[in-house]
C-alpha cells in the first residue's frame, strides 16, 4: 500500500497518537506511545534494504573498538529513506515544537541484528544535550528489544519495552542527569531504531 493510501486506511485512527508521560527524578521524563508509527513493517523493510549500514568504531580507552550494532545518521537536510519517518518526524514537530523550542532534524538509525546487538549505558551527551534540557524521540520497528533508563551514579532503573512501531521521547534533563542502555539478550530477531533529535544534540 503507498503513503496516501496508509493515511486513509484503518490506521489513521491510531497513526501519532498522544504519548502518555511519566516523570522520573531530577528533571527528566519520558513519553511513551504503542503502535505510533503507521505501517511500521514496509518502514522496517525499507531500512533494513537502503540505510548504508556500517559498523560503528568507538573510542574506548586507548583503542577503537566495534560496536555490536549498524549505524547511519541522516543529517540535516538528507532525505529520510521512507515516507512515513518525514511524517513522522512532522507530527513530532507538530507536538513538541513549543515544548522544545526548536524542531527535530537529524535521524540517526540503528540496527541491532539479533540479542548479541546492544549499546552500553550512555546519555546523548556530545553536544547541547550535556548542558540544556533537550529531547530525543525514538521509534522502534522489529522485535521487541528493552530499553533501560537509570539516574546517572545510581538509583533505581525504568525499562521501557520497545515494540512494533512504538514511541519513545526523553525529554526534560534525560541526556544528563539519567543513562540509557539496550542490553544483550540471550534471543532477539532484527531490530531498527530511529532516534531523532535537534540540531546539535548527538
Ligand atoms: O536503540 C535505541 O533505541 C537507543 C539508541 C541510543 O540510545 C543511541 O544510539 O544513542
Ligand atoms: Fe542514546
Amino acid at each position: 500500500m503507498d503513503f496516501q493510501g496508509t493515511l486513509f486506511a484503518d490506521d489513521v485512527d491510531t497513526a501519532f497518537g498522544a504519548p502518555e508521560r511519566t516523570p522520573l527524578a531530577r528533571g527528566a521524563w519520558i513519553d511513551v506511545a504503542r503502535g505510533w508509527l503507521p505501517e511500521p513493517d514496509g518502514v522496517f523493510d525499507r531500512l533494513v534494504q537502503d540505510v548504508p549500514w556500517r559498523t560503528e568504531r568507538r573510542q574506548m580507552y586507548d583503542r577503537m573498538v566495534d560496536v555490536p550494532r549498524l549505524v547511519h545518521t541522516y543529517m540535516i537536510g538528507e532525505e529520510l529513506p521512507h515516507p512515513t519517518l518525514l511524517e513522522a518526524r512532522r507530527a513530532l514537530n507538530k507536538r513538541y515544537l513549543q515544548e522544545l523550542g526548536e524542531p527535530f532534524m537529524t535521524a540517526g538509525c540503528c540496527y541491532y541484528r539479533d540479542g548479541r546487538d546492544s549499546v552500553a549505558w550512555h546519555g546523548d551527551r556530545i553536544g547541547r544535550g550535556n548542558t540544556h534540557d533537550t529531547m530525543v524521540a525514538i521509534v522502534s520497528v522489529g522485535d521487541p528489544r528493552a530499553l533501560h533508563l537509570r539516574p546517572r551514579g545510581g538509583g533505581e532503573s525504568v525499562t521501557v519495552e520497545m515494540g512494533h512501531g512504538d514511541l519513545l521521547v526523553m525529554g526534560g534533563t534525560c541526556q544528563r542527569t539519567w543513562e540509557h542502555a539496550v542490553p544483550k539478550v540471550a534471543q532477539a530477531g532484527p531490530r531498527i531504531s530511529v532516534q531523532f533529535r535537534p540540531f546539535g544534540v548527538f
